[in-house]
């Protein structure tokens, strides 16, 4: 469920037990403006890039023209990336104006754009509005952040000054800027692409023919540089091609799937049979939403925060997003999906509900993302997955375009992979499954008893202004612990699976805002989400799955900021102390002896995996062994083995330091001394 963050009071602390004064975090400061936003004064943010985009023709193009799954690699690899042509497109087809069979029209010059045409009577009769005939939605009030495709044309709603405030925030305000301070460093990171014809990434989004409509977009939501997830992503999924992507926590995955998607949906409009559904749809027939891009996600609250990005980026677009998820009023999101859906964010259970009641139809769908998708995996939804994806009426893999997105791979995943994707390109930015430098991380021994006297310890320590997420495996112990912060009056709140879907929004949105700067949370809070100003997160109690731990740490150091995880480590967690190690190395963090003392003891006892192992799910074989590069699982697989016969990468050597983590949080316990080991006397850790 969308909350309007603006509407929210910043000064209500009803809910502090701590303080009076409330703390407000810097991405809301200023709010709200004393001047609106004007979409100028947005443009006024960049130097040089404006949206006009004439001046980049020359340039690796992000749609890659039009293009056909029939003879999409015939052509040569320049071919994904030259402006305006259609080297992919059927050759029984002309450019503008047809369509390849993904249904993909050519290559739309901008210039066909009409911008503030939105009340154009000529437009009136043949005009759809999200899939709908626009006599057909007189009795809907349109929605005034959207625009249309019509007649072949996309048709930008007008500009609205206090709907770009709520979207974008204030651009005046310095603290709403989302790049970190370490972002450029991102530059470093090592790629690898593997794959058949592998295009050139972007450098840059003034390089990368953006429809104008999106490249504004992009600057109001003030990114000036893509990130490498992006710049690849760019053109891979502009040049129509299948892609699993693997990137680092908060390197900004969403803007690269989100983005070629709409990129090539605001050049070449609605699909054609979508739209001649709708004009002959008899007024007698049930209404069904019939959107072109459906994005997978596993829980309701990353779907709520992909639905909420996605908001951003069509803004004034013909691109209605929409979001569908379990524990919420089915009635609300049926109207909602009823006033235009062209861009659908759902989680499996809810969407195979919504199928069922044949509120939903996927026949039309050109873009299928399937985003952390071993989470989904995880959580038990593969047969719903599978039933989206390959049962119902969604265009087999040679007619859409799927994308898989996450920070982790196992290898079951990579299985699924073989089974929706066509032909694809393996991406992985940093190593697969690697955590970001920007994340200190300390590991501390501390006994299950000690656990609560030690968080109190680290909270005293941490810096006003920041805020912390505490994770806990058991919903029980996240009330436990949320009521003991509590008692200790801090400002705590909690998240997990036993609360009501109004709670968990509530929660989120408290701890979003910063009336709660605490949040003690279950795995439910693990994955994608992301809140600015997380400086610290606390494994109170370590997950049994180190890609699990990956995920939870990526809560903070997002977009290039910098944070602190600390866990809690005992005996309880001798099954990931390999993975954890390779991990710490991996991330040139300090690895406190102790713990390579119990690695050898525990694997010793057979008891530890490494990043080859999945505590979770049996040892299905997840994670990437250190030191292995090669992470196209597709050579394992005896039918696929040829597909990688091409790998590009950045080739740049990590210019990142080693943090200078000298594990200076160690709170006044333990020191950074691990309980004593006594090598000698053939006692044992565990
Ligand atoms: N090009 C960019 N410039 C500035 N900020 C960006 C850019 N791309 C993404 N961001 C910001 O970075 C943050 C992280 O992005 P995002 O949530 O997409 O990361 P992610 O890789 O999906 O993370 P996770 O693996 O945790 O899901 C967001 O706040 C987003 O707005």
């Amino acid at each position: 469920m969308y909350i309007n963050i603006a509407e929210l009071s910043v000064n209500d602390s009803n809910s502090s037990k701590k303080s009076s004064s409330t703390y407000i975090p810097p991405h809301l400061r200023g709010k709200p403006p004393t001047a609106p936003i004007t979409h100028e004064s947005a443009m006024e943010r960049t130097t040089s890039w404006g949206g006009n985009l004439a001046q980049h023709g020359s340039q690796p193009n992000l749609s890659g023209g039009g293009n056909s799954r029939t003879n999409l690699h015939s052509g040569s690899r320049d071919g994904y990336s030259s402006r305006g042509q259609s080297n992919y497109q059927d050759n029984n087809y002309r450019q503008n104006n047809n369509y390849n069979n993904r249904g993909y029209r050519g290559n739309n010059s901008s210039l066909d754009v009409r911008d503030n045409n939105y009340n154009d009577n000529r437009f009136s009769r043949t005009t759809t509005w999200a899939g709908r005939r626009d006599d057909r939605s007189n009795k809907t009030q349109r929605n005034p952040i959207y625009g249309m495709w019509a007649n072949g044309k996309h048709v930008y709603a007008q500009k609205n000054p206090r709907i770009e405030l709520s979207l974008f925030g204030n651009p005046e305000d310095a603290d709403n800027t989302p790049t970190g301070i370490n972002f450029e460093k991102y530059d470093d990171i090592p790629v690898e692409a593997s794959g058949n014809d592998i295009p050139q990434p972007i450098d840059s989004f003034e390089d990368s023919d953006l429809e104008p409509l999106l490249a504004q977009n992009i600057v109001l939501a003030g990114y000036t540089v893509p990130t490498p997830v992006q710049k690849w992503s760019a053109t891979i999924g502009g040049a129509g091609r299948d892609m699993m992507a693997c990137a680092q926590t908060g390197s900004g995955k969403t803007g690269g799937f989100l983005f070629p998607i709409l990129n090539l949906s605001f050049k070449t409009g609605p699909h054609p049979g979508r739209e001649l559904e709708a004009n002959n749809r008899t007024s007698h027939a049930p209404s069904k939403a019939m959107p072109i891009a459906l994005i997978l996600s596993p829980t309701r609250e990353l779907s709520s925060q992909i639905f909420e990005e996605s908001r951003k980026f069509c803004y004034r677009s013909w691109v209605h997003p929409c979001v569908v998820y379990g524990g919420s009023d089915i009635g609300a999101q049926i109207s909602q999906i009823n006033r235009g859906c062209d861009l659908l964010v759902a989680t499996p259970g809810r969407l195979v509900d919504m199928i069922d009641r044949g509120l939903i139809s996927l026949k039309f769908i050109q873009f299928l993302v399937l985003d952390e998708a071993d989470r989904m995996l995880d959580m038990g939804f593969e047969p719903q997955i599978r039933k989206i994806v390959e049962s119902v009426d969604m265009p087999g893999p040679l007619e859409r375009q799927t994308l898989m997105f996450s920070a982790t791979f196992p290898k079951d995943i990579q299985h699924l992979a073989r089974d929706f994707l066509n032909d694809y390109i393996f991406l992985s930015v940093g190593r697969v499954g690697s955590t970001s430098e920007n994340i200190t991380q300390k590991i501390e021994y501390v006994e299950d008893e000690d656990k609560h006297s030690v968080l109190l310890d680290i909270l005293k320590t941490i810096e006003q202004g920041g805020l912390t997420l505490i994770f806990v495996e058991t919903k029980r112990m996240a009330d436990i612990l949320n009521n003991f912060l509590l008692d200790n009056n801090y400002n705590s709140t909690s998240i997990h699976g036993d609360r009501t879907q109004r709670e968990r929004e509530r929660a989120l949105e408290s701890f979003r805002s910063g009336r709660c700067t605490i949040m003690v949370a279950t795995a439910v809070a693990a994955r994608g989400l992301d809140i600015p100003n997380v400086t610290h997160v606390v494994n109170f109690d370590l997950p049994s799955d180190i890609d699990d731990y990956v995920h939870r740490i990526g809560r903070t150091g997002r977009a290039g900021n910098v944070g602190i995880a600390t866990s809690f480590f005992n005996r309880n967690n001798k099954n990931i102390v390999r993975g954890l190690i390779d991990l710490l190395k991996e991330a040139n963090q300090e690895i406190p002896s102790w713990l390579t003392f119990v690695a050898r003891e525990a694997q010793g006892f057979g008891n530890s995996k490494g990043r080859g192992g999945r505590g979770g799910r049996g040892g299905g074989g997840g994670g990437f062994s250190h030191g292995n590069n090669n992470r196209d699982y597709r050579t394992n697989f005896n039918n696929q083995s040829s597909n990688t016969n091409n790998t590009r990468t950045n080739n740049k050597p990590s210019q990142f330091q080693k943090s200078t983590n000298n594990n200076q949080g160690n709170f006044g316990f333990n020191s950074g001394a691990p309980p004593m080991y006594d090598s000698s006397s053939n006692s044992s850790w565990f």
